[in-house]
């Protein structure tokens, strides 16, 4: 339990962006499906003891057969997801036992060994962390006519990732605190923030991509054929 970490791996969304019949994270990356290769990378990663996976309810029998097929047996649960990805994360906390926590996209297969242990070493430091990068586009707020209201200074901001490492005890508070009070955010950090939780950024990669559009499984596939061809 001492600084034991685990990991919720959410994949019970409907992958409305992609479009496709089959759901995002079941579709093949390489001939195998994009979830058992984001499940690999935790699986095969020292730090972790014990994933739990969030999923539709009807497929989590065929996610059971993955798991044996390839030997995750890191996987402690599969747990029926629920309506907004927030409401599936809380219902993977609750069924974790570790004293540190990372909630990882089942739709991010390319995150990195090393950038999972920078994530956990700034948690241990700072309270908790999120994977991210420095935005490259100059961004513009803008209202619903398209009027341009401002220019952020760039410098400022950054494009969030996962994972995002917490001590569990404190964000199961946060998500009970964004529950009692009807706050539904985009990611786990929005949470913790508003429960006063310090979060500090670390810098990851943008390879990191979270396979949202059919232009996404381009560079998905890309990616996938080229591992080990000076692709970190
Ligand atoms: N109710 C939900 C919604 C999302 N997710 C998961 O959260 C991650 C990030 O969500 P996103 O990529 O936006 O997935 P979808 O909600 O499936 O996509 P869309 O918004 O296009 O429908 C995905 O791994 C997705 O499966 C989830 O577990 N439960
Ligand atoms: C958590 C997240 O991946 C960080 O970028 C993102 O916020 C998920 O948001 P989505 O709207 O469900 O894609």
């Amino acid at each position: 339990m001492s600084n034991s970490v685990g990991v919720v791996i959410v994949a019970a969304g409907r992958g409305t962006r992609m479009g496709t019949v089959e759901n995002k994270q079941y579709l093949l990356l390489q001939g195998k499906p994009i979830i058992v290769h984001t499940l690999e990378v935790f699986q095969q990663h020292e730090l972790i003891s014990e994933i739990v996976l969030v999923t539709g309810k009807e497929d989590i029998e065929r996610c059971r057969e993955w798991i044996q097929l390839y030997k995750l047996d890191k996987v402690k649960a599969i747990v029926p997801g629920g309506s907004e990805r927030q409401h599936s994360v809380h219902k993977g906390l609750l069924k974790l036992t570790t004293q540190w926590v990372m909630v990882h996209d089942g739709v991010r297969p390319f995150v990195q060994p090393n950038e999972i242990e920078a994530c956990y070493e700034r948690a241990k430091q700072i309270g908790a962390s999120v994977l991210a990068v420095p935005v490259k586009d100059t961004i513009k707020q803008v209202d619903n006519e398209g009027k341009v209201l401002s220019t952020p200074d760039r410098r400022s901001l950054w494009a969030i990732q996962t994972p995002q490492t917490f001590r569990l005890s404190e964000l199961l508070d946060a998500y009970a605190a964004a529950e009692r009070d009807g706050f539904l955010g985009t990611d786990d950090s929005s949470l913790a923030e508003r429960a006063g939780i310090p979060v500090s950024v670390v810098e990851g990669s943008y390879r990191n991509i979270k396979i949202t559009t059919p232009d996404d499984l381009d560079f998905a596939e890309f990616t996938e054929s080229n591992r080990g061809e000076g692709q970190s």
